[in-house]
């Protein structure tokens, strides 16, 4: 298995705050990979830490079995960074001239604007692009030189959904040819959408690592909800199942590991309630759950078919 990436026992500090703590990941070439968490959990510091823009306080970064700053030296690493700003009054083709000019050997220009989704787009002045062609045309410049890696970090943020799927088409193209792409996102069905893998980083530790079924799984359960109807929440934490009570409105949102004995004990109650739903608990659910509940120190939960191994430090 070729390595695109290993971070051992990685951490970075910024005076007293820990952005990164004791992380341990491996990527293989040819994974697409989400680093998914909230806001502030260190998903840019660690990347940043991938592309040698930002050195680990403590651990070790490889890319591709050299340093960070070798690998993209060597034109093997092509980054979309968050607000990257553009030259003034150059086009879309301008820029893809500009980045294949950095590179050894660079993508033919064609199909550099066709995996972007820029074809039609190639004359446009940069400064008159929409949001999301603007994200599409710094995709463009990231993969400009045919990198085995690719990063992005949240590489969608500000684009609206039909940019976003036009945007996650052009990124398919890109890893079905067999390269490694690594994305940030708080998106959370992106990462299950997009990913082979997902790495749940919360407070700069990995708190889960596997597929998007499987960081579901996690919830191990169902959500049931209903109308109050006008009752209290007196007693729902303890009916057969329930993992958790959460209440908007009139409406109950009940996390439980068998809804159909809580659905039973429920009905036997005799309390009222209207439109009773149970849906399977999503990657949000999941995604809450696991952020906070993300328990000891060194505490991961990583599933036998992810791609590569992780552990976190204590
Ligand atoms: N250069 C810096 N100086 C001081 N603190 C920083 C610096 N960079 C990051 N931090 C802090 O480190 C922590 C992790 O930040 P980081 O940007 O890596 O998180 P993130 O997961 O990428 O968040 P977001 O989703 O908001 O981009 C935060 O508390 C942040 O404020």
């Amino acid at each position: 298995m070729t390595e695109a990436v290993r971070l051992t026992d990685v951490s970075k500090s910024f005076g007293a705050v820990r952005a990164v703590d004791g992380i341990n990941l491996t990527i293989a070439a040819g994974e697409t990979v989400a680093l998914l968490g909230p806001n502030g959990a260190g998903k840019s510091t660690t990347i940043n830490m991938m592309l040698g823009l930002t050195r680990p306080g403590r651990g070790t970064v490889e890319v591709f079995g050299t340093s960070p700053d070798r690998a993209v030296q060597g034109g093997n690493v092509g980054a979309m960074l968050q607000d990257a700003g553009f030259v003034p009054n150059a086009t879309v083709r301008d820029l893809v001239e500009l980045a294949r000019a950095l590179y050894p050997a660079p993508l033919p220009t064609p199909q550099i604007l066709r995996t972007a989704g820029l074809t039609e787009l190639a004359d446009r002045r940069l400064d008159k692009l929409s949001g999301g062609e603007a994200q599409r045309a710094r995709f463009a410049f990231a993969l400009a030189g045919d990198p085995r890696l690719l990063v992005l970090d949240e590489p969608t943020a500000a684009m609206d959904v039909v940019t976003r799927q036009s945007f996650w088409a052009a990124m398919r193209r890109y890893s079905a040819a067999g390269h490694t792409v690594l994305f940030a996102t708080h998106y959370l069905e992106e990462a299950d959408d997009y990913a082979d893998r997902v790495v749940v980083v919360a407070q700069g530790r990995i708190v889960a690592d596997g597929t998007g079924a499987d960081i579901r799984s996690l919830t191990g359960g169902r959500t049931v909800t209903f109308d109050l109807a006008g009752e209290g929440t007196a007693g729902l934490d303890r009916l057969p199942g329930v993992r958790a009570v959460e209440v908007r409105g009139d409406r109950a949102n009940l996390r439980s590991d068998d809804s159909d004995a809580t659905v039973a004990a429920l009905v036997h109650s005799g309390r009222s309630f209207r439109n009773l739903e149970v849906s399977a608990a999503g990657l949000q659910e999941a995604f809450l759950a696991l952020t906070a509940e993300s328990g000891p120190a060194g505490t991961t939960t990583s599933f036998a078919a992810a791609g590569g191994t992780t552990t976190t430090g204590a």
